[in-house]
């Protein structure tokens, strides 16, 4: 049903967008990435994973992450603990941005998908130390990629730590008002980490199968996470996934995405199937370019839109 010729000739012709995106320079080890990579895979429920191009492009989760750390959270305390430490809108503003904390005391961030959001969503995952919260994390995220470990990029994550201004000052600030728990610097250093979890095309395809399938390991047929989990975790992919892109990207494509500054993005087509992209250069609202394009020309193409 899924053509891998199909697949091919759409690849090529989005890669030609790669020239006029630019990889994520804040991060500087990011910003060594090459722009002209793009990769795909598709991963339908039941059948082998479809893939093209720079498939086995190796890349860190960066934001993706966030809508893993979620789940835990939600496993660990369930919906009105999280929901009353951040909200459930979008906010239209970039998704580093400090403008909106102020104005809903006191600062609860406005989704768990913006980075003040995910760092206090970050701070509420159970452990006894910083390693053992580490490790449910990265046990977490094995599960979905049928691995028994997750790779991890050290370089990335000392550069975020070594550079990482702006999440400090979110991330002070929730501490300040009484939102994030717990040290602050440990909390941070959680998120760098869990951002610099590293994937290839194929292992994000899978996590978005398991989502597409709510929840349930293909191999062993477990509920990794609970069903209504996944569908919390899928709605604010679909308004918020894209930082502020996110509207335009439901009109096109009507599919959940999350993208990362790493230029991956992970998307899912509720039922049928996940797919995980990478196209490191990004376009000014820090989605990949290449990726976005890709991705709205299957979805139409291919009639996946959920509306
Ligand atoms: N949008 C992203 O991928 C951001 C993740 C990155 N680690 C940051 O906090 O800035």
């Amino acid at each position: 049903m899924y053509s891998k010729d199909q697949l091919e000739q759409w690849l090529e012709q989005s890669k030609t967008l790669c020239s006029s995106g630019k990889t994520a320079d804040y991060i500087p080890a990011l910003a060594k990435a090459n722009p002209h990579t793009l990769g795909i895979t598709l991963f339908p429920i039941g059948s082998p994973p479809i893939s093209c191009g720079d498939e086995s492009a190796i890349f860190t989760l960066q934001s993706i992450s966030k809508v893993f750390t979620l789940l835990l959270a939600l496993m660990d305390h369930g919906e009105e603990y999280v929901f009353e430490r951040v909200g459930m809108e979008p906010t239209g503003d970039d998704f580093n941005s400090m403008l909106k904390l102020e104005l809903v005391p006191p600062g609860k961030p406005f989704n768990p998908l913006i980075n003040a959001g995910a760092i206090t969503v970050t701070s509420m995952i159970k452990g006894e130390s910083l390693i053992q919260k580490w490790e449910r994390i990265a046990a977490f995220i094995s599960t979905f990629l049928g691995e028994d470990e997750v790779r991890f990029n050290q370089e990335v994550y000392s550069s975020e730590k070594n550079t990482a201004n702006r999440n400090r000052s979110l991330a002070y600030f929730l501490k300040d008002v009484g939102v994030l728990e717990g040290d602050v610097e440990e909390n941070l250093d959680l998120y760098f980490k869990h951002c610099a979890i590293e994937v290839d095309c194929r292992q994000l395809a899978r996590m978005g199968m398991i989502l597409a399938g709510n929840g349930i390991d293909p191999v062993t047929s477990a509920q990794i996470v609970p069903k209504r989990y996944v569908q919390i975790a899928k709605t604010f992919m679909l308004t918020c996934g894209m930082y502020n892109a996110s509207g335009e990207f439901a009109i096109k494509a009507g599919i959940p995405a999350k993208s990362g500054v790493s230029g991956g993005i992970l998307a899912v087509v509720p039922g049928k199937l996940g797919i995980g992209v990478i196209g490191p250069a990004l376009n000014e609202k820090g989605n990949s370019i290449a990726g976005v394009h890709l991705l709205q020309k299957i979805a139409s193409a291919w009639e996946l839109s959920m509306f």
